[in-house]
C-alpha cells in the first residue's frame, strides 16, 4: 500500500508566522535522568506546517476543532495545479472539471523555499467560496500557510470559505505529487477548545 506524505516536517527551525511561537521539541526528562525513558516536550503554534483551521481561529463565536466533522478530513480528494498565478478565484477554476469533488487540493507552488516563511504567496479571492460551494466542495487544501494574503487582517477568504461551509487545510507539501484523484487522510488531533490542529496529511493513490 503506497502512501504519499504531503505533510511538512516539524522540527526546531521549522518556519513559523512572524511573531508567532517558535516550534520546539526537546527531551525534557531523559532516560539518564529518570533511569527508564526519554520524554519529549513540544511547544508550537497550531498554525505551523501542515494544519487545519477551525472557525474559532478567525471568529470568536466559531466552532472549535473537536466540534468539526472528522469525515471531512478523510475521503476522496482531487489535486489540481494552479501555479503561476498571484491569486486564485472562480475564474481560474472554471477550466477544471470539479464535478463530484468534495475535497479540492490546490497546488500553487508559491512557497518556494520550504526552509523559510514565505514573503508572498498565491492567495484565494473571495469569489472562490460561492463557486466551490456550488460544486459541492466541503474542504479546500493549499500548499501555503494561509488562504489569504499574508498581510491580510480582515481574512476575506477565511471568512468567505467558512460562511459557505468549506473547511480549510493549510501548509500542504504538494510539489512531489501528480495532479489527480486520491484518498486524502488529514485528521486533526482531539484538541478540545483549539483554533486548529496540526495534521499528518497523506494521499493514497487509487489502484485500478
Ligand atoms: N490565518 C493564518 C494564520 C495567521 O494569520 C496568523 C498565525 C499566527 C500568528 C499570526 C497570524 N496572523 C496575524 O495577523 C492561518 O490560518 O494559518
Ligand atoms: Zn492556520
Ligand atoms: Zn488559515
Amino acid at each position: 500500500m503506497t502512501l504519499i506524505d504531503i505533510s511538512r516536517p516539524l522540527m526546531n527551525g521549522t518556519p513559523t508566522w512572524p511573531g508567532d511561537t517558535a516550534f520546539n521539541y526537546e527531551v525534557s526528562w531523559s532516560k539518564e535522568q529518570n533511569g527508564s525513558v526519554n520524554v519529549g516536550k513540544l511547544t508550537m503554534s497550531i498554525h505551523t506546517g501542515t494544519h487545519v483551521d477551525s472557525p474559532f481561529h478567525f471568529d470568536n463565536d466559531g466552532r472549535k476543532i473537536t466540534d468539526l466533522d472528522l469525515q471531512l478530513y478523510i475521503g476522496s480528494a482531487r489535486m489540481i495545479d494552479v501555479s503561476g498565478r498571484s491569486s486564485v478565484g472562480a475564474e481560474d477554476l472554471a477550466a477544471f472539471d470539479l464535478d463530484g469533488v468534495t475535497r479540492l487540493l490546490l497546488r500553487t507552488s508559491s512557497w518556494t523555499n520550504p526552509d523559510e516563511f514565505p514573503a508572498q504567496i498565491t492567495y484565494l479571492r473571495a469569489d472562490i467560496a460561492p463557486f466551490l460551494q456550488s460544486k459541492g466542495i466541503r474542504l479546500i487544501g493549499v500548499d501555503v500557510p494561509s488562504v489569504d494574503p499574508l498581510d491580510s487582517k480582515e481574512l476575506a477568504a477565511h471568512h468567505g470559505l467558512h460562511s459557505h461551509d468549506i473547511h480549510i487545510l493549510e501548509g500542504l507539501a504538494l510539489d512531489h505529487v501528480a495532479p489527480g484523484d486520491y484518498e486524502l487522510i488529514a485528521l486533526p488531533l482531539p484538541l478540545v477548545e483549539a483554533d486548529g490542529s496540526p495534521v499528518r496529511a497523506v494521499l493514497r493513490p487509487y489502484t485500478t
